[in-house]
């Protein structure tokens, strides 16, 4: 698909019914029928811009070119991100934030995480061993939430866990519901921010001294641009911004479950390759293939034309994330779940394969937790194929391209779990 000479225009009001009613499909399905990769359209009220493919991807993330200040959607705002977050800023303070989160990235702090994982892995295996059923989905979030407070510093008593990772969940199972279910999300978010304000303030009056490689040690310290500490609502929106993300990552935890059940014979191939190379492609392989963040929203930050499109300043731009991983232009046979295609270096490129944004990690609005997104996964897939053994009983395991995060219906419920022998 080009980008094409003359931009497509979507005719009408507005689209946002259809983007509600299309999900993940929305873009994909238009840049198809307009034959380019570029149309415009409205939404929310708006004139939007909607591109994707590997081009788009490139310009999305020259930050020259968008800005995210006033992009995202007050509802997404209100649940999954917070306000005065790093998604929300530019230039030089979204650097001097984002390097804080990179600091957190080390390979010493990841084997950190990892070790940690494992061990929340091995008691929660404990157990469901005495139990006659587990919702997989509802056990991950849990075990990913616990190892998420005490990689993050913050101290999560045995007792509160389950109400804690309920509030966290809500936060990223919310922002596209309407009514109560969504209300639940905002009401979640102040009382997990006043929780971790609290928190801050302890660490600051010195009542609570966590590791210094912590992200609640890291965020309570921080001097942002001009050299002030952050306020603590913001310090605060930033340790939310470590937890919440890992306890998501559940989902892919599904999803690896999915993949499993659905394309047996990889269960054959990830036990014949030792090396841990064929895992990483398996990985890599679900990040794609699944749905999780449909697009990514920016504003154009100045005036440009592109492939003979005027791109106007402040037009909201949505960069579609699902139809760039499915994007028969970039990948062949897109809808076949494939690992082995990752033994193409390329295809792992920076503005190709982007289900958690494209570009760079310090300069630009890539997710910085892709690295611990992918050990968690193999930590997961590791369990499920060495270490246990498991049944699924009849379920509905399909998964919806609409409702957004999406994954299988059933959570996956497991039976006759047992250690491996
Ligand atoms: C569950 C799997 C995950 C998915 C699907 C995911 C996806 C994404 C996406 C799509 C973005 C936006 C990129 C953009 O705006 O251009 C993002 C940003 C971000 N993610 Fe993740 N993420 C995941 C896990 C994590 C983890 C584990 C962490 C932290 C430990 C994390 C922290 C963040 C932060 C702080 C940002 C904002 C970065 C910035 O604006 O510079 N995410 N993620």
């Amino acid at each position: 698909m080009p980008e094409s000479q003359d931009v497509p225009r979507e005719e009408g009001l507005d689209h946002s019914v259809s983007l509600m009613r299309e999900g993940y499909m929305y873009i994909l399905n238009r840049r198809k029928s307009f034959q380019s990769n570029v149309f415009e359209t409205r939404l929310l009220g708006q004139k939007a811009i909607c591109m994707g493919g590997k081009n788009a991807a490139e310009l999305f993330y020259d930050q020259e070119k968008f800005k995210r200040k006033g992009a995202a959607p007050k509802r997404v705002q209100e649940t999954l991100f917070g306000k005065q977050g790093v998604q929300t800023l530019d230039d030089n303070q979204h650097l001097n934030r984002k390097e804080m989160f990179m600091s957190l990235m080390s390979e010493e702090n990841t084997k950190k995480f990892i070790d940690i994982h494992r061990t929340d892995w091995k008691k929660a295996v404990e157990e469901w061993t005495g139990k006659d059923e587990i919702v997989f989905y509802e056990e991950a979030k849990k075990i990913l939430c616990q190892t998420a407070c005490k990689w993050a510093g913050v101290p999560l008593p045995d007792e509160e866990l389950e109400k804690r990772t309920n509030e966290l969940a809500s936060l990223f199972e919310t922002p596209a519901l309407i009514g109560p279910e969504h209300w639940k999300g905002r009401h979640n978010r102040n009382i997990l921010e006043a929780w971790m304000k609290e928190l801050v303030e302890k660490v600051r009056e010195g009542e609570w001294s966590p590791d210094p490689q912590t992200a609640l040690y890291t965020m309570s310290w921080h001097k942002d641009v001009e050299g002030e500490r952050l306020d603590p609502h913001t310090a605060a929106v930033e340790i939310l911004n470590i937890l919440r993300p890992i306890t998501a990552i559940a989902i892919y935890m599904c999803f690896t479950v999915l993949a499993l059940e659905q394309f047996p014979e990889e269960k054959g191939k990830l036990a014949s390759e030792p090396t841990g190379q064929y895992l990483q492609w398996f990985v890599q392989e679900i990040r794609r293939f699944y749905p999780f963040f449909p697009f990514v929203t920016a504003r154009v930050k100045k005036d440009f034309t592109w492939s003979n499109y005027d791109f106007e300043k402040d037009t909201l731009t949505l960069l579609d994330v699902y139809g760039t991983n499915h994007d028969p232009e970039l990948w062949d046979n897109p809808e076949l779940f494939h690992p082995e295609r990752f033994k193409v270096e390329e295809n792992s490129q920076k503005y190709q394969l982007i289900p958690q944004g494209g570009g760079s990690y310090v300069e630009g609005h890539r997710c910085p937790g892709e690295g611990i997104t992918i050990e968690a996964m193999k930590v997961c897939a590791d369990f499920l194929l060495n270490k246990i053994t498991y049944q699924m009983p009849e379920q509905d395991l399909s998964y919806s391209l609409v409702s957004m995060p999406s994954k299988p219906k059933s959570g996956c419920k497991f039976t006759q779990i047992h250690w491996k022998q």
